[in-house]
This record gives structure tokens, sequence and C-alpha cells, in this order.
């Protein structure tokens, strides 16, 4: 709701209630109109100061509206219409965060007032819509066409400070924002408003209009990578440019209806509540978010300064959290702390630009080492040596012996035991998986593996600091490469298994990429180095030294194997370090990848070799065999309680493995698809391929099909359910 008060004698103040963050609602909205409709009506009113409850504007629409059958009431628009109106002058004051439809109710306001520490913005675009209450037609009219247009195609966050150069907002006040609004609305009393009115102004020309229009056009569609909602967004504000407000305002509407009703907004928003969802944690034997409090981390330590180590100790400078990081030997630590340096100078650039700074060059907050003594005092420790189980546990134990009782021992390992590096400490209450992704320091995905011994407070403290580092934390269980590389294990094994069939690894790729994803598995693969998956089917006998005498080259445990893979990388073909991989690249350490002709003939003397018949796949086989093994192997981890839910495994994809959040996620890209068009088609491919056990619909996805393809909401509650029907 929107509590009316009187601030001064003369000025109501109308306060948007609303917690957490004062969405409007229907009833927020009822109430903010009937508000201005009575200050209207009271002659002793003679000025009006809007603002939020609890030192937040407001974050804009209830998001959760735009899926539920009363959106039709969502008549912001005419609100803030009713607002411009006004004859006697409207303030806002913004505290904290005024977003969309929040930044657009105060668009409508006379005048802005903000708190030095507010954030504006119109972040519609991140959750696939436009700003649709009249914001793409004031915004240009207000601040221009080019710096309308990057906030609103980008949905980025604009500080006061910038907000003021932009003139976005009247004044910026450190002191308290609503009284100073209400002196400001005192002053204006009987004063003109009409040039305060922003639909009355014209949008400011630019002399070079369409050239500069056709050159935004085209970045705003590069950036968008498939996703609908920026280049809508561009055709709005480019109607403000060419139509009059009332006009403009028409043709916002039409957007952001079409973009309403598109699939993608509703992927994106159920993404946005994903993501919120699952730091909502809990574990199978009850542990959750609500009991189990976190431990403060004063001074962390990282052991291993490699690719990953590196962007472990940025990540934890730039969340003020002072460290240690620490190598086997001298020559590794100096390589290690110039890439960690370099990797901060880079950091503090950025930094700067947004006016903050990094201190990294004092040896309280940074140290490098190569004495495990210097752990003693640290409250955590960050383990990323090389992926071998012997060696983890070697660290562990000494860790166990040096680090003070109450540490918390992480790994960094992408797929091993984290029960069995416990075993070798003193603690495996303490011992939990941290499961960065690389670079460590830019992706946001922070995998979180409890094991059998792992308490709620190490599981509490690893998710507190992922917030702090600005990462999204998800709880999942232990079983051979967690969640996100388990399901990832199924995709690139189909996409292998397809260059055997007649596929070439452009092909693969372009498909994978057209559906959104940032970079196709070949690619992915060739920018990771081939060399890592090898070493890890040597460790697992799956090829090199320790595979037995006489095994079938394309057989391994009784199932289908390629060894594609292992060949590229007997020949040295490590990808782009080495300057060919799946492709060729410039130089080694190059990163434009050109299809290679030797990869083609490679490939045709293989399939001669193994007189497999090569065949033309389309598109659709290709899309369905990657995603679908992958999507079925979710629900294995969903039956298996290794994921509480859907939304972890989405969340875990977008944010760690480039899946297009326009999607929503595989999970949420399966109950789109539908549950019973993806076991025909598994059950298909299945029978084309009996020797793939990853082809094989999941019985948890059986079941849901048998249970009448619920929402993807319910399929938990499905899990010990019986099913008469299988
Ligand atoms: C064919 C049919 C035609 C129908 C016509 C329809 C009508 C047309 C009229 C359209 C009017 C459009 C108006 C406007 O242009 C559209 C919008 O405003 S869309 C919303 C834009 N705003 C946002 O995207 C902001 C989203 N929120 C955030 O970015 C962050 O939450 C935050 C505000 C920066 C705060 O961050 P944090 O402090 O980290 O806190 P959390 O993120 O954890 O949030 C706390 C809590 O609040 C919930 N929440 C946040 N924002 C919203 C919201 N806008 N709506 C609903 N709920 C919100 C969040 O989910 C958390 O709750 P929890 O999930 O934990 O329960
Ligand atoms: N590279 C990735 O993309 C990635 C992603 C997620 C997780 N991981 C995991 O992170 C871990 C590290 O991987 P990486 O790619 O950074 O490896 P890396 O080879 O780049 O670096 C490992 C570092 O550990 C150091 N090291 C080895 N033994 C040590 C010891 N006894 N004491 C101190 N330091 C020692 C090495 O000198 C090396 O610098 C692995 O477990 C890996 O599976 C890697």
């Amino acid at each position: 709701m929107a509590q009316y008060a009187r601030g001064a004698a003369a000025v109501a103040v109308i306060r948007l209630r609303n917690p957490p963050v004062n969405a409007l609602s229907l009833t927020v909205l009822q109430a903010l109109e009937d508000g201005l409709k009575r200050a209207d009506a009271d002659p002793s009113v003679k000025a009006v100061t809007i603002c939020g409850e609890n030192g937040k504007f407001s974050a804009g629409a209830d998001i959760r509206v735009f899926s539920s059958p009363k959106k039709q009431g969502l008549g912001l628009g005419p609100i803030i219409s009713l607002i411009e109106r006004s004859e006697k002058p409207v303030v806002a004051a913004i505290e904290g965060i005024a977003l969309g439809g929040g930044l657009e109710v105060a668009l409508g306001c006379h005048y802005r007032i903000a708190h030095v520490q507010a954030r504006m913005g119109l972040p519609e675009v991140t959750i696939g819509l436009l700003p649709g209450a009249e914001g793409t037609q004031r915004l240009p009219r207000l601040i221009g066409i080019p710096a309308a247009l990057d906030i609103i195609t980008t949905g980025r966050h604009v500080p006061a400070t910038e907000a003021l150069k932009l003139g976005l907002v009247d004044e910026v006040v450190e002191e308290n924002t609503v009284e100073a609004a209400i002196r400001l609305a005192t002053k204006l009393i009987g004063q003109p408003l009409g040039h305060r009115r922003l639909s009355l102004r014209p949008v400011p020309r630019l002399p070079n209009m369409e050239a500069f229009l056709s050159d935004a056009l085209m970045k705003v569609k590069k950036r968008a990578q498939g996703c609908l909602a920026p280049e809508l967004c561009f055709q709005a504000i480019k109607a403000a440019t060419e139509l009059p407000f009332a006009d403009g305002v028409r043709k916002e509407r039409e957007l952001f209806n079409i973009l309403l009703t598109s699939g993608q907004a509703k992927a994106l928003q159920y993404a946005f509540f994903a993501e919120r969802a699952v730091e909502k944690w809990t574990t199978p034997n009850g542990a959750s978010w609500k009991s189990a409090s976190p431990q403060p981390i004063r001074k962390a330590a990282v052991i291993g300064l490699g690719t990953m180590g590196r962007g472990i100790v940025t990540s934890l400078v730039k969340a003020k959290i002072p460290v240690v990081g620490l190598e086997q030997d001298l020559e590794y630590l100096n390589t290690g702390r110039k890439a960690v340096m370099l990797l901060l100078e880079r950091e503090a650039m950025k930094m700067e630009q947004g006016a903050q700074t990094l201190d990294f060059h004092n040896p309280a907050r940074l140290q490098f080492t190569v004495d495990f003594d210097v752990l003693r005092d640290v409250d955590l420790v960050i383990e990323a040596v090389f992926e071998n189980m012997a060696l983890k546990k070697e660290i562990f134990n000494k860790l166990s012996r040096i680090c003070k009782p109450e540490a918390f021992l992480c790994t960094n390992t992408s797929a091993l035991n984290i029960d069995e590096i416990a075993s070798v400490t003193n603690r495996p209450q303490q011992v939990i998986g941290t499961h960065f992704f690389s670079p460590a320091h830019v992706m946001r995905l922070l995998e979180i593996i409890y094991g059998r011994h792992t308490s709620p407070t190490t599981i509490a403290t690893a998710m507190q600091l992922a917030k702090v580092m600005k990462k999204v934390g998800v709880v999942v269980g232990n079983c051979f490469g967690f969640v996100g590389n388990r399901m990832m294990f199924p995709y690139t094994q189909q996409a292998v298994f397809l260059l055997e069939e007649g596929s070439r690894p452009e092909d693969v790729d372009r498909v994978l990429e057209d559906f959104g994803f940032k970079i196709g598995p070949f690619r992915m693969s060739d920018l990771a180095g081939l060399d890592v998956g090898w070493r890890s089917r040597k460790d697992q006998g799956l090829t090199g030294p320790s595979l037995a005498p006489g095994t079938p080259a394309r057989q391994r445990r009784g199932y289908r194997y390629s060894p594609l893979p292992d060949l590229l990388c007997e020949k040295g073909r490590f990808g782009q370090k080495t300057g060919k991989g799946w492709y060729q690249y410039e130089k080694a350490g190059g990163r434009i990848s050109k299809p290679d002709p030797w990869i083609h003939s490679f490939l045709s003397e293989y399939r001669d070799t193994h007189q497999i018949k090569t065949r033309f796949i389309d598109q659709e086989e290709i899309l369905e065999r990657c995603l679908f093994a992958l999507i079925s192997e979710g629900f294995d981890i969903l039956a298996e309680g290794i994921a509480s839910g859907p939304e972890h495994l989405d969340v875990i994809y977008i944010n760690g493995y480039g899946w297009p959040k326009h999607r929503g996620g595989p999970m949420f890209y399966a109950s789109t698809v539908g549950l019973p068009n993806i076991l025909a088609k598994l059950q298909k491919y299945s029978e084309m391929h009996p020797d793939v056990p990853q082809l094989r619909p999941s019985a948890f996805l059986k079941k849901l099909v048998a249970m009448g393809n619920p929402p993807l909401n319910d399929w938990m509650s499905y899990l010990h359910r019986q099913s008469n029907k299988l």
C-alpha cells in the first residue's frame, strides 16, 4: 500500500509501502492513486512528496504480477500521467533504489532529489521487458538519446552522483532525503510547472541522429545474443525520436505486450526468482538457511595460484577479505604473484572508473608465501592445486594439522569426492567443496558441495562467502562432477558422437550457439584445454597406459566410447594453448577459431577406419541429442536428492555454463518443450544408440510424464509419489 501523511503544513507525503523493496503491486498502485487524488482534492495541500518506506523508493512493478491473470490491472502509466499533470508540485525523494516502475514514478514527478547512496535504473530488459510505464518516452526527453539508450538497453543501475551529472536527478543530498524533498516542495509552491513536465518537452536532437541510431542498433543486437528485449527497448526509444509523446506511449505499450507474451520474459523472470530461491538452501537431512548461521571470515588463504587460484585470490581481495596466496615453490609463487597482480591492476582500473578503489599493495591485505605455517591464523582456506586425489589428501591432512581448529577447509575440485578429501582431516564437519568457474574473478557461479559430515554452519559460511564475493552460491550434494560437470558430460559426449557419425565441430557449435550458448562445446573445449579431460580420462583408466590391452577402440565397460579427443591430444592438439584443437588458431594462445581442413580429413579417415557410414545430421538432431541427454541427467540428479529443486540446476547452468538466460536454464527449457516430447525423443535416440546409457530417459522424467506432465514448481512433490502408469 502507500501511506498518506502530512510532512509539513502544506506538503502531503505519500510513502510507498510494500516490504522488502516496495514493489508496485496492484494494492500499492491503488493506494498511490488514492493518495494523489486526496492531495489534489485537499485545498490545504499545496505540494506533494513521494518517497518509499524503509529507505527504499521502489524496485518497480511487482514482477510476480506479470505472470498472474490480474496483470491487466497494472495501469501504472495513467497514474504517472496523473502525477505529472498535477497542478501542485510533486517531488520524488529517492533513497536506496528507484528501479523500473519506481524510477518511472519519479520521472513523472516534477523534481527528483536523491540520497548520495541511492541507485536508479530501468532494469526491465533484464527480465525480458521494456519500461512499460512511459519510461522509454520520458527518459530520453530528460537526459537525451545516448544516455537513455545506454540505461534502458543494459538495465544497469546508475549511482546518484552519476544520475546528477546526467540530469536524471536535480539534487543529491547526504542528509535526510525526505526532509530535503519536503523543503524543496515547500519552496516550489506557486511556481510554474509547465517546463518540468517531461511529456511536454522535445527529445534533444543529435546532429547525426540517423547514423547514431543505426550504429546503436547494431551494437544492441550484437550484445543481445538472441534475446528479444534489448532490441524492442531500442525500438521504443527510437519511437520517442520520431513520434509525439502520446503516440510514442502507444508504441511503447504495443512493444511491451509483445515482450510480455513472449516466452523469453517468462524465462527471464523465472531465472530472477530462481536465483533468489537458491539462497534459501536446504539439505535432505533437514539442515537449512533458516537455522544455520555463517561464521565471519576475517582472513582467508588460497593454495595453488594456477588458473583458478589466481582468480579466487582476486575475488577475495575485491571482497575486501585479507588473503594469503600459497604455492609449492618460489618459482611457481613468483609466476602466480605476477598473474594475481596483473588481474588486480585490471580490476582496480575498472573500479576506479566507477569511483571505487582496490587496496592490494598492503601486505596486511594480500600476502604470498610458500610456508604453510603462515596459514595458522586464517579462518578459511580454499585449495586449488592440481586435480589429483593423492595431492589433495596430502594438502588437507597438512592443513588440518596447521590451521586453527575452527578454520574451514574448502576444495575447488571439479569432480572429486568431498568425503574422501575430508576423511584425512581432523574436522570433516568443516570441509566443503567450493567449486569456482573459470575465470574465477569473473564467473558468478559458486557451486557449494556438502559432504556426509559437512555441518550446516560450514554450508552457511560458504554461502555467505559467495554473497560477499558477489557470486551466486548454489548448495548441492556430493557425487562425481557434482551438478554442473555431471550434466555437462552427456552433452559433450553427444557432441563428440555426432562428429563420429558425420558432423563437423563447427556444425555442432553453430547449432548450440544459435540456440544461445555463449560458446559451443568444441570452442569451449579448445578454450579450457583438451589436456584437462585427457588427464582425467587417463586417471579413470579410460585411455593411456593403464588401458587393458585388447580393449576395443570405441567401447569402454561395454558402452560406446569415442577416442577422438584422446587422439587429438596424442597429436599435441590441446586447443587454444597449442594453437590447434578442434579448430585452428592464428598462433599458440590465439583466440580466433577457424575451421580446420585437417580436422575434416582426420574425421573422414577415422570414419573409414572404423567403418562408420557418414550421414547428414540436421540441426534438430544435434540440438536434441546434446540438450536432452543433459536434461535427462538433470532429472537423475533431482531424483537422487543431489539438488533440492530444478531451479538449482538452472541457476548453475545460467551462471556457470553460458546457458542462455532467456531460455531459463535446462530444466525450465525442458518444461517449455514439454516432458512428453523430451521423453519421446530420448526413447527414439536411445533405440538408435542402445550402447549409450546417457540417452536412456531418466526414470524420474518417465514418472513425471506418467503423472501427467506437472508444472516445474510441482516436480519435486512427485518424487516419492507412486505412479501406477509406470
Ligand atoms: C497482454 C496483456 C497486457 C497486460 C498489460 C500489462 C500492464 C502494462 C503496464 C506495465 C507497467 C510496467 C512497469 C515497469 O516498467 C515494469 C517494471 O517495473 S518491472 C520491475 C523492474 N524492477 C526490477 O527488475 C528490480 C528487480 N529487483 C532487483 O534488482 C533487486 O531485488 C533489488 C531491488 C536491487 C534488491 O536487491 P537485494 O537487496 O539483493 O534483494 P533481493 O534481490 O534478494 O530482493 C529482496 C526480495 O524482494 C523481491 N523483489 C525484488 N524486486 C522485486 C520486484 N520488482 N517484484 C517482486 N519482488 C521483488 C525478491 O524476489 C526478494 O524476495 P524473495 O524472492 O527472496 O522472496
Ligand atoms: N581450470 C579450470 O577451468 C577449473 C575450473 C574449476 C575447477 N578447477 C579445479 O581447480 C583446481 C586447480 O585447477 P587449475 O586449473 O587452477 O590448475 P593449475 O594447474 O592451473 O594450477 C594448480 C596450481 O597448484 C599448484 N600446486 C600444486 N601442488 C601444490 C602444493 N603442494 N602446494 C601449493 N601449490 C601447489 C601448482 O603449482 C599450480 O600453480 C583443480 O582441482 C581443478 O579441477 C579447474
